[in-house]
């Protein structure tokens, strides 16, 4: 069955976008230089016990957490320092053969999937943390440091990395989809808070993008490679190291929820907020059926509205008075049941359910796989972008939860992905609308979980034809043979 938001979607955009759409799923080639000779120089760089072509481990490397089909390398290498990352680019330069860094497969764009096979390079094992300069606010990891494993360990210092996608990923695997997810509407992305990086190039060559040992708050000093490798999703280098922004714990923290009876008054009253420019630390949106994903996956028992989740951070002196500002917003614009939880179980309890949320949706339909949404818009946008996108899911008659960082106008739609086909085109048709109207009102099709596998054609429409020939000419320049991470961002 084909919904008449699929046909409204085909007459709004070209045929030549579906055209697009569909060819990304593609069949997988294996390189022919990966040969049991090549494998076995592999184990001479790196060591025997970190080689493996086991099924298992391939398969567990072949994929992320999205609903993307699965593309297992041909072997997975486990490195256990620089010179060792640097042997097997050299390696797999030489001979032409595809090379995917593994961080902790938690993305959500297909960005591990071994497309054409090759080498997967799993740097979990260099888990250092190589220096905390507590004076400076800064730290620097290696690439398997998980962001959990880092605030533990900071926890004694009085700081924190700030930056959370929910899932516990590694930091370095954060730089190359330029991370962010709740907190970023008071810290930033990765983009602001990453102030050098080690990579190793495809030819084993190995730089420091802001120069070695290189940690200022500020430079002029030519042009911001550190920022060419956030995002770059492992298309040009392997991260080895990053140098990345610490912030003090806050000394009081605010939780707050409320709910509203329209979308358009809990939106309005976001776009107010962020207007009035209180600094909030999250600014969170729950329609309807995420509340009812949300209650019924962690156990709580939330009016089924539209909801706002807000959390204040600061000097104790003067946070009330943000909160009650905000309170007087809420209620203006019709808000309801606002409550604060300042008890810090409970605000953790709060946020790690609201961190599940992507297995809260799923599981409303078992066996499905999450395709989520990512798009975000200049804020004065935001309300008509929600308020539409709320009426094509109505008209599509699918099950698909709204939720998102809407203090920065990012926000995701969940579409959980089962075994009915008709169905699942219907999602990606709806998913594509909703792209196209972010793009079309000055937005992107992707704030945070990069472009990956599935949303290569929506870059060549954000960029423009122009544009994409510039970065085909960088990725050229840094990677001729065309050997890191094939098919991810151009294709
Ligand atoms: C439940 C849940 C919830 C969320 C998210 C995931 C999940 C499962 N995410 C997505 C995800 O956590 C985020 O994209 C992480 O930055 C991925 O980090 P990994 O270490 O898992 O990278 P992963 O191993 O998945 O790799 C991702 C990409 O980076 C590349 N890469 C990894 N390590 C590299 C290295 N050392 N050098 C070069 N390239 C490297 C890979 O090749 C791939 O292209 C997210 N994200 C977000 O921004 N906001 C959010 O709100 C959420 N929410
Ligand atoms: C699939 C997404 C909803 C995950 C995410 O980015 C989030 O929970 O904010
Ligand atoms: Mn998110």
């Amino acid at each position: 069955m084909i919904s008449r938001c699929f046909f409204r979607y085909l007459k709004q955009t070209s045929l030549a976008d579906y055209v697009a759409f569909r060819s990304f799923s593609r069949s997988q080639q294996t390189p022919a230089a990966v040969t049991s000779s090549f494998i076995d120089s592999l184990r001479t760089a790196v060591g025997d016990n970190n080689v493996s072509t086991s099924d298992a481990i391939r398969e567990q490397h072949g994929h992320d957490e999205s609903h993307h089909e699965v593309y297992k390398p041909d072997v997975v290498v486990f490195a256990e320092s620089v010179e060792q990352v640097s042997k097997v680019a050299k390696l797999c330069n030489e001979k032409k053969v595809p090379l995917i860094p593994f961080g902790s497969g938690t993305g959500l764009e297909g960005g591990v999937n071994a497309l054409s096979g090759g080498v997967t390079l799993d740097v979990t094992k260099m888990n250092q943390i190589v220096e905390v300069n507590a004076e400076d606010f800064d730290c620097t990891v290696q690439p398997g440091v998980m962001r959990i494993a880092l605030n533990s360990y900071l926890r004694d210092t009085g700081l924190w990395f700030p930056i959370d996608p929910g899932a516990d990923a590694s930091i370095c695997g954060m730089c190359a989809t330029s991370a962010s997810g709740t907190n970023a509407v008071r810290y930033g992305t990765m983009r602001e808070n990453v102030l050098n990086l080690q990579v190793v190039l495809p030819d084993g060559r190995v730089i420091h993008t802001a120069g070695k040992g290189k940690r200022c708050r500020k430079t002029s000093a030519g042009y911001n490679l550190t920022n060419l490798f956030v995002g770059s999703e492992g298309t040009l280098g392997i991260i080895t190291q990053a140098t990345i922004k610490l912030y003090g714990l806050p000394e009081k923290t605010i939780a707050a929820v409320c709910h509203f009876k329209t979308v358009q008054e809990a939106v309005d009253t976001v776009v107010q907020i962020m207007q009035s420019g209180i600094t909030m630390a999250k600014l969170e949106f729950l329609d309807d059926k995420a509340i009812e994903a949300f209650n019924k996956f962690s156990k709580y028992n939330m009016p089924v509205a539209q909801s706002l989740f807000l959390e204040f951070h600061g000097p104790a002196l003067g946070l009330e008075d943000q909160f009650n500002t905000v309170k007087d917003l809420i209620e203006l614009n019709g808000g309801l049941g606002l409550q604060m939880a300042t008890d810090e179980d409970e605000r953790k309890r709060l946020w790690k359910a609201r961190h599940e949320m992507l297995w809260a949706c799923t599981a409303l339909i078992p066996g499905s796989k999450p395709y989520s949404t990512d798009i975000c818009v200049p804020i004065s946008h935001l309300p008509e972008v929600i308020i539409k996108t709320k009426q094509w899911i109505d008209e599509a008659k699918v099950l698909a939860p709204v939720l998102g960082h809407v203090g920065d106008g990012n926000f995701h739609v969940i579409l959980p992905m089962t075994l009915d086909t008709g169905q699942n085109e219907i999602m990606k048709a709806l998913a594509l609308q909703i792209a196209l109207l972010a793009m079309d009102l000055n937005g992107t099709c992707t704030g945070e979980h990069g472009i990956g596998m599935g949303k290569c054609h929506l870059l060549e429409k954000e960029i423009g034809p122009v544009g994409i020939q510039v970065l085909k000419d960088v990725k050229k320049c840094f990677d001729p043979n065309g050997i890191m991470n094939p098919g991810k961002i151009i294709s």
